[in-house]
């Protein structure tokens, strides 16, 4: 690394987790030191409760943000110009995420926003494109990404707020690249909520919202796309670091409090325990912790 002036800081995370995060001081970038990885093998069978039991290191890759004054010819930029902060939710149909997500958005400020609900309110307001998202959803099959990307950036921009957990978002790679690459933005976090298939699909099936995809033949469909789409898209954010495995198996409450105490404001209490450099701070604030 040359004569990089580096600094370390450890930030507990929950209870116990620790998040390593390097900085080097000659160009302000953030890194993960290569040292870190002793404490914490994060494998795809290591849930989010696994991890804080033995009381492993969270690795975690973010990319720098800086925050630059907003000259005043770019003031009526528009929000999705803007920097957002993001948390993906991803899992198999039927896990629960848009249950969690609901509950969670609310406690830590965020906009919840689930593609797919939006794509469901759309079937009923657009007479164009309607009838194509239902059948689409019907098949299990993504619906294609310029159109859910119109009407996520919109859903975006009208609420006002600048941080999402994104709910059954990005399904595939092609809308992970397209949401990246409109938005400039990449994920601060992704959570995976884990959660066996015979649940998922009992829980679809008493799920009793008049869907028209909660019935055997789409789920099998469902299902498969999950594997074969949605599955490709953790692995690229395990690569990078940002991805934390939730046992969505558990009792609703349970669920919960896992995520909070990832998410919700006890961790700032607890991240403030440690010791925290004015980088990793900033990365705190704009997570909104
Ligand atoms: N922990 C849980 N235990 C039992 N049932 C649950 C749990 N969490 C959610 N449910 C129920 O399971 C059904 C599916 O939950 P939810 O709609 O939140 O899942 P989802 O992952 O968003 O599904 P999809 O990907 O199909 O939209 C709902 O009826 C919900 O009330
Ligand atoms: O980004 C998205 C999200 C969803 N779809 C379609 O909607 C259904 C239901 O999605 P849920 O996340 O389960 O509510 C999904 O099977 C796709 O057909 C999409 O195309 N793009």
């Amino acid at each position: 690394m040359g004569d990089m002036k580096e600094e370390t800081s450890e930030m507990v995370i929950g209870e116990h987790a620790i998040e390593t995060v390097s900085v080097d001081k000659t160009t302000n970038n953030e890194f993960v030191s290569e040292n870190t990885t002793t404490e914490l093998e994060f494998s795809e069978k290591e849930t989010f409760d696994e991890i804080l039991s033995e009381n492993k290191t969270v690795e975690s890759v973010c990319e720098k943000e800086t925050k630059e004054a907003v000259p005043e010819e770019t003031a009526k930029e528009t929000v999705t110009e803007k920097k957002l902060v993001v948390v993906f939710v991803l899992g198999g149909p039927g896990g629960g995420k848009s249950t969690q997500c609901a509950k969670i958005a609310k406690e830590v400020g965020y906009t919840h926003l689930s593609s797919g609900d939006l794509l469901r309110q759309t079937i009923k307001s657009d007479p164009v494109n309607g009838p194509m998202i239902e059948a689409m959803i019907k098949e299990g099959k993504s619906v294609p990404p310029d159109i859910t990307m119109e009407i996520l950036q919109k859903a975006i921009e009208e609420s006002g707020n600048d941080k999402f957990i994104l709910d059954g978002f990005p399904r595939d790679e092609e809308i992970r690249a397209a949401f990246e690459s409109a938005t400039k933005t990449e994920p601060e976090l992704v959570l995976f909520f884990e959660c066996s298939e015979e649940e998922r699909e009992r829980r679809i099936l008493s799920r009793n919202q008049g869907r028209v995809d909660d019935n055997s033949e789409s789920v099998r469909k469902r299902f498969r796309y999950f594997q074969e789409h949605t599955l490709p898209v953790v692995d690229y954010y395990k690569r990078k670091g940002l991805v934390l495995q939730i046992d969505a198996g558990r009792l609703e409450e349970e669920v919960f409090e896992t995520l909070k105490s990832i998410l919700g404001p006890s961790t700032t209490m607890q991240a403030e325990e440690a010791p925290i450099t004015e980088e990793l701070g900033k990365k705190i604030s704009e997570l909104g912790l």
